[in-house]
């Protein structure tokens, strides 16, 4: 086996029975689905932290439970384990520099300098002016390779009156029209 083969099967996804799948192959295909951008913050015991998330997504109504997959190697990791609670601020358009400033390499105090933040009921940010927050308890975590998965039961809500979304496709972000709608505030089951 020739040099560039021996890399390349050691880039492989670690699949007994499955296809030849590199992580720059996967990743390639992933650019292409889009999704929207969130903020993830927590504070607590373990302190103040936040990272930029895009792969969050709903898992249940009953109990209202999104899940949120952190690199284990990320710098909020310790954070977010130790506090045991995350507030899932997604963006609008407009919060592109903010999301680049939670999206690694910066020191915390750099990151929370960008917005404007509120202490939720659990006590993480909630960012001024998302689009919608989901003020969470993480009630499960479930290793999967690279990172964890997340389980966070929503326990408060927040929607600002932001018309425009943002999603991350073929990275890059995109502004989203949408409807106006009114800014609502409730904790879960009110
Ligand atoms: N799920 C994750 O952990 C994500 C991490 N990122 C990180 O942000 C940086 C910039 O990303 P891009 O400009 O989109 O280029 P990229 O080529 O690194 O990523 C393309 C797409 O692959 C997926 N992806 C990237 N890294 C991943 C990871 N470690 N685990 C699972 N899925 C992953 C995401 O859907 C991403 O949009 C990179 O450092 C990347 O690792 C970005 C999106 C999601
Ligand atoms: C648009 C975008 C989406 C991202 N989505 C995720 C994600 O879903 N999960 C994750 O662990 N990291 C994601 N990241 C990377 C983290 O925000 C961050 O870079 C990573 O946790 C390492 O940061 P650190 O410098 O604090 O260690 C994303 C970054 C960007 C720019």
């Amino acid at each position: 086996m020739g040099q560039c083969q021996q890399a390349e099967s050691a880039e492989r996804a670690d699949s007994v029975a499955g296809p030849a799948v590199t992580r720059q192959d996967y990743r390639d295909a992933m650019a292409r689905l889009g999704a929207a951008v969130n903020i993830v913050t927590t504070d607590g015991p373990g302190g103040r932290h936040g990272f930029t998330a895009s792969a969050v997504c709903s898992v249940t109504d009953q109990p209202p439970t999104l899940l949120v997959c952190l690199n284990k190697g990320s710098s909020a990791s310790a954070a977010v384990h130790a506090n045991g609670v995350v507030c899932i601020n997604t963006l609008a358009s407009g919060h592109e520099t903010l999301s680049n400033l939670f999206g690694g390499g910066k020191p915390v105090e750099e990151r929370f300098a960008g917005g404007e933040w509120r202490v939720s009921q659990t006590g993480a940010p909630m960012l001024v002016g998302a689009l919608t927050a989901f003020d969470c308890r993480i009630v499960r975590t479930v290793e999967v390779g690279t990172h964890d998965v997340l389980f966070c039961e929503v326990v408060g809500l927040a929607s600002g009156d932001g018309a425009e979304g943002l999603i991350y496709f073929s990275r890059r972000y995109h502004a989203l029209q949408g409807a106006t709608h009114a800014p609502t505030e409730r904790a879960a089951g009110a």
